[in-house]
């Protein structure tokens, strides 16, 4: 497990773009280690401006896009297609736009897919279609080399809520019913299924988001603070505007 870092950015406009140029570089590197990389995409309004500055940087064309395997920390349980979707976002922000395998690309299921409209199969579903993926014999999920999360005011990563049964969820997958944040019904990784990714970027912007970021650095719970429990193998990177990053402990400012 690694400890935290951080880096704060001017605005939310540079912090998009930070992100989107560490995004293209760890594909980048990821592929030049292992012939092939794996990102998890999240929702919310700063993964979508990260999503359109990595459709506007020249460089993405470095990255060989046939062989990068896309999954989804999370997905609002709505049709195919419905623009609220996290899925439908990030298509219309960058996926369209860069030359995927489609069979590399795992949405999360709809609430008109082959799941009906369940979440919990959907759930089920999408740790059959992980697993699928994860090295045989190995583990319930593959690699993931970078795994990006918005940090919610409450301090929800994904769609792990504070004091939410989710939050307490140790399958990797997890149906959600009753989310504070509109739509109620949701599909998430846990944190157990976080926490194995390789690196994690939680990504926030703006005043809204000081109290979770601060505390979280400062060693909150995880179930009273999600945003608090999540930790890569390799590099857990904060990634932070200067007003989201207000509250930030001192320790970690030092390190700016
Ligand atoms: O489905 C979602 O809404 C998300 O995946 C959620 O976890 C989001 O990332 C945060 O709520 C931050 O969203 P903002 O960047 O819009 O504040």
């Amino acid at each position: 497990m690694s400890e935290a870092s951080v880096a704060v950015h001017a605005d939310p406009d540079l912090l998009a773009q930070a992100v989107a140029a560490r995004l293209v570089v760890r594909l980048l590197d990821a592929q030049a280690e292992r012939g092939q990389a794996s990102v998890v995409l999240t929702g919310g309004r700063i993964a979508a401006a990260v999503y359109r500055a990595v459709a506007a940087l020249p460089a993405r064309d470095a990255v060989d896009w046939s062989r990068v395997d896309v999954w989804w920390g999370d997905e609002r349980f709505l049709p195919s297609g419905d623009p609220e979707r996290n899925e439908t976002q990030a298509r219309a922000a960058l996926l369209d736009a860069v030359p995927l395998d489609p069979a590399r690309v795992h949405p999360m299921p709809a609430s008109d897919g082959p799941a009906g409209h369940d979440p919990e199969e959907a759930a089920a579903r999408y740790a059959a279609e992980l697993a699928r993926s994860a090295r045989p014999g190995t583990a319930a999920l593959p690699h993931f080399d970078v795994l990006m999360l918005g940090v919610g005011e409450d301090g929800h990563v994904a769609s792990v809520f504070p004091e939410h049964p989710v939050s307490y969820e140790s399958r990797p997958v997890s149906a959600v019913r009753g989310s504070p944040k509109p739509p109620p019904v949701r599909v998430t990784l846990t944190l157990p299924a976080i926490n194995t990714a390789e690196e994690v970027w939680l990504v926030a912007g703006g005043a809204d988001k000081a109290r979770a970021v601060g505390m979280a650095l400062a060693g909150a719970g995880p179930v009273q603070l999600p945003a608090a429990g999540v930790q890569g193998t390799g590099r857990t990177l904060w990634l932070l505007d200067r007003a989201a990053a207000a509250d930030v402990p001192a320790r970690f400012r030092s390190l700016r």
